[in-house]
């Protein structure tokens, strides 16, 4: 592979004695890997069903390799049913040393198309509140969409530049992540398109954005609170230098070890400004160390650990109590969940369920707060795909679950009619979830054995 003189060059300096077998990697195959959703189900039921064959990722838990070059797991109803996300494996490491906990406010200011905000929303259990940013909209479009698919309904999706994001949330959240957009050198090796936009807009060109960007969130995060920031990119000016700057401009911050892997290499101090020793607790990742690409994490937090305030202080906007629409009510009935009617809100003829303790946002430029429920139309209520997605099969009193081996499972997920007699008895109808091995795909409605098919027409099957 043709890698620019100027990154080689820089890559000597920075590995001395480690840069022959840094470069050596070039000419060995890229890594492939999934994380596993755990909202959804559990490691070990996912080993159990998985379909191909997998390896796990070291350090991360949910996470695994497979062979890219043989499998496509984006074509198998499992991915559907939102049970993964196809992630390469250093790129899982910083949601996974993000210690989230259920009920968190957690932020994800860089976030499309989340590739880590999907891994800190199940890590919140449905409890607490995910805010997914991207200064994109058309890429915020593509990070609702894989949230939705994940079965995350406690969220905030929205496109703002950080700075104004900051004017809504001061000291607002719990646990802040920015993988900030970067140079990409640790994607090189994966997409070659990388390499161009390199040329274009390198080390320095990033380094202002992200120096700028750290200083915003930092605003956005409460006392005791913690913050990590992460690139795909290898250089200093991106990476220590950004953490370097944080600490002079914001000293309330400090630097914090990371739960170590054997592969993980230390932070430089020597190479910021400064060069404060506790750079060395931030993690670099190199494909010649350990099986991922290559990545910089560094964990921050601001002050000493304070007491949660929870949503004192920040109380939600009260919704109007009025009485449910009839049909909202008897479709509310299937579900075995408890929903709080407070959190219900319509906005003309949609319904969501709005997040624990989300504030006042009007004038924030978003794409969803909360869980979309469906739409009342005329005297009807038609649930949501998302609302199939965040539920079990469990949770809803009339279910077809047919096994990933029935050809029915990719007609329904292409858009047709299917008859499923011998899945119910004629007296059934009204809308079911379809589900496959037990996951929810999707909404169908029953009548006579046949079910309409109720699959969002923009996340079909499409053939190759
Ligand atoms: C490395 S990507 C994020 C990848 C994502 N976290 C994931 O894991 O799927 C960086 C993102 O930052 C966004 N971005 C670019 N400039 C930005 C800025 N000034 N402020 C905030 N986000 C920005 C880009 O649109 C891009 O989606």
């Amino acid at each position: 592979m043709k890698l620019p003189s100027e990154f080689e060059e820089k890559m000597q300096r920075l590995l001395g004695d480690e840069f022959p077998s840094y470069i050596a990697c070039y000419d060995e195959p890229r890594y492939y890997g999934l994380r596993v959703n755990t909202k959804k189900i559990s490691v070990e039921d996912f080993r159990r069903i998985c379909p191909f064959e997998i390896r796990q990722v070291p350090w991360i838990e949910n996470g695994f390799y497979y062979n890219g070059e043989e499998v496509s797991p984006a074509r198998h109803p499992y991915y559907f049913a939102g049970l993964y996300y196809l992630q390469e494996p250093s790129a899982m490491t910083p949601a996974s040393r993000l210690p989230v906990e259920p009920g968190d406010r957690v932020l994800d200011l860089c976030a499309a198309p989340g590739g880590k905000a999907t891994e800190l929303g199940a890590k919140l259990r449905g409890r607490g509140l995910l805010a997914a940013n991207d200064i994109s909209s058309s890429r915020a479009k593509g990070l609702l969409k894989n949230i939705e698919l994940f079965g995350i309904g406690n969220v905030l999706v929205s496109s703002e530049e950080p700075g104004r994001l900051a004017e809504f949330f001061p000291e607002f959240f719990d646990k802040i992540l920015i993988d900030a957009p970067c140079s990409g050198e640790g994607m090189f090796r994966k997409d070659k398109k990388m390499v161009k936009a390199w040329e274009e807009h390198g080390p320095a060109f990033f380094s202002k954005i992200q120096k700028n960007i750290i200083l915003q969130a930092a605003s956005m995060l409460r006392e005791g609170g913690m913050m990590l920031y992460s690139t795909c990119t290898f250089d200093p000016s991106e990476n220590e230098e950004v953490i370097a700057h944080l600490l002079r401009e914001r000293p309330e911050f400090h630097v914090c070890p990371i739960e170590p892997y054997q592969g993980f290499a230390p932070g430089r101090p020597e190479l910021a400004k400064g060069a404060d020793p506790s750079l060395a607790d931030t993690v670099r990742i190199f494909p010649h160390r350990m099986h991922g690409e290559g990545h910089f994490l560094a964990l921050l937090q601001k002050g000493e650990q304070a007491p949660k305030k929870g949503s004192e202080g920040k109380e939600p906007p009260r919704r109007r109590s009025r009485r449910l629409p009839e049909e909202l009510e008897k479709f509310l009935e299937k579900l075995k969940i408890d929903l709080s009617p407070d959190r219900l809100d319509i906005h003309g003829e949609r319904v969501y369920y709005m997040p624990e303790g989300l504030s006042d946002i009007r004038g924030l430029r978003f794409l969803r707060t909360g869980l979309l429920l469906g739409e009342l139309k005329k005297n009807r209520f038609e649930p949501s795909q998302a609302m199939a997605m965040a539920l079990r099969a469990e949770e809803f009193d009339q279910v077809i679950s047919l096994p990933c081996s029935d050809e029915r499972v990719i007609r329904y997920l292409k858009g047709e009619t299917l008859d499923v007699e011998d899945k119910t008895s004629t007296a059934q109808k009204g809308w079911h979830l379809f589900c496959v091995d037990g996951y929810p795909l999707g909404w169908g409605k029953l009548s006579g054995g046949t079910l309409k098919n109720k699959y969002l027409p923009g996340w079909r099957w499409q053939s190759l």
